[in-house]
């Protein structure tokens, strides 16, 4: 079995599902019922209008109950999380990345200096941007505890940063990941106030230009929490969305990866507001919604087996479609239908091959 993401792979899914749901382990059949589970239906959190948000917010933080400090460690930990998930490919860890952290005046920008501090830890390099600091006694509690790290806190992004390539095609300060916690769902108006307008432009060059991945925090600064990006030309399109608690409703126009994070809502809350926490895997912090475009590679699939079938679901609905589109022009559908079912086959025998191993690590000794 080769996995491999450059092979093309346009799968009849109803053979992957058919080859599993008659393999003679239990784990196989589990695959072929999360796949076809997956098949009929996805995970459907619900979302949050910009009033509810703030509803919600108070909701959590009334007396008694959940505390600030609390709600934004989760938080801050969550876009940490999301960011190694998609910034790391596991392997080489993250020393070597740069992740720049663009932090706004409210709570948005306090996610932003959490996950800095969370991502320091994690090994990555972390530098905030914090143009405007608040004077409440956390958010210098968490300033201090970034001083403490070294970690560089700037007034804005240096002008090196944010320009266009040199001759060579390099910009030597460039960041791999740039965060963008500027703004979240108190977000109000079609325009950003400087200096954070310039500030979001600076983040698209450097996303358009240096190819840094960016990462916006709960609602793409700048978009209207409820709507969309409504602003004038700015077009800030993030790589990568961490909703919190939620998704906005802005999200439903957002179509790139979508992670969702912040798992502390209590059921009856989450009920009440009409929203369902997603089925956070194991004890991660995030999840992904919605997966990338193409096949997943075999370390992927080493991973872990039922990952992988849910992310292998998305890129064969994503094929599907595409396929829906130009299926009149498609004369090439029979073959694939058949590279489909002989993959299918394979990557049931991989399966059977990989339960085997483990059952012969994890042997009970005589
Ligand atoms: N319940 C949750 O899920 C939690 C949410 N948290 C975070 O808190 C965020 C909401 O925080 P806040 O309510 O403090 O608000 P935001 O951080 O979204 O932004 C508010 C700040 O932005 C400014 N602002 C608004 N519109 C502007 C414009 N057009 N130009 C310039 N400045 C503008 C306001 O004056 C205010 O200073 C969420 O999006 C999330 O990131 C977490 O910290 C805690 C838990
Ligand atoms: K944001």
């Amino acid at each position: 079995f080769t996995g491999n993401s450059s092979r093309r792979h346009i799968i009849n899914t109803q053979s992957l599902v058919a080859a599993l749901a008659t393999s003679t382990t239990p784990s196989q059949r589990n695959l072929a019922s999360s796949t076809s589970l997956a098949m009929t239906s996805s995970f459907d959190t619900g979302y949050l209008n910009a009033q509810d948000a703030t509803d919600l917010d108070v909701e959590l933080m009334s007396t008694p109950g959940f505390s600030l400090e609390q709600l934004m460690e989760l938080a801050g930990l969550s876009v940490a999380e999301a960011v190694y998930e998609v910034g790391t490919d596991g392997n080489d860890g993250a020393k070597k990345k740069r992740v720049l952290l663009v932090c706004g005046p409210g709570n948005n920008g306090g996610d932003g200096l959490v996950a800095a501090r969370h991502l320091f830890h994690f090994g990555f390099q972390p530098t905030v941007v914090y143009p405007k600091r608040s004077t409440k006694p956390h958010f210098i509690n968490l300033v201090q505890q970034l001083d403490d790290l070294n970690i560089p806190i700037l007034d804005e992004i240096p002008a090196t940063v944010a320009t266009d390539n040199d001759d060579d095609g390099e910009n030597k300060d460039h960041y791999d990941i740039i965060v963008d916690a500027i703004f979240g769902f108190s977000f109000r108006g079609t325009a950003p106030r400087e200096p954070f307008a310039t500030a979001i432009t600076q983040m698209i060059t450097m996303q358009t230009q240096q190819s840094s991945l960016l990462i916006s925090v709960d609602v793409p600064s700048s978009w209207n929490v409820d709507g969309g990006d409504m602003t004038e030309g700015l077009k800030f399109q993030p790589d990568v969305l961490v909703s919190l608690t939620a998704p906005k409703l802005s999200a439903k126009k957002f179509t790139r990866r979508h992670f969702v994070g912040g798992r502390f809502l209590p059921p009856g809350l989450a009920e009440k507001y009409g929203i369902r926490m997603p089925p956070y895997p194991g004890v991660s912090q995030v999840m992904e919604l919605s997966k990338p475009k193409e096949a997943p590679s075999k370390e992927e699939v080493d991973d872990g087996e039922m990952d992988w079938a849910l992310q292998y679901q998305a890129y064969l609905d994503e094929q599907e479609k595409e396929r829906g589109e130009s299926d009149t022009e498609d004369d090439e559908g029979e073959e694939d239908e058949v590279e489909g079912e002989e993959w299918a086959k394979e990557y049931a025998a991989y399966c059977a091959e990989k339960e085997k191993e483990f059952f012969e690590a994890n042997k009970p000794k005589e």
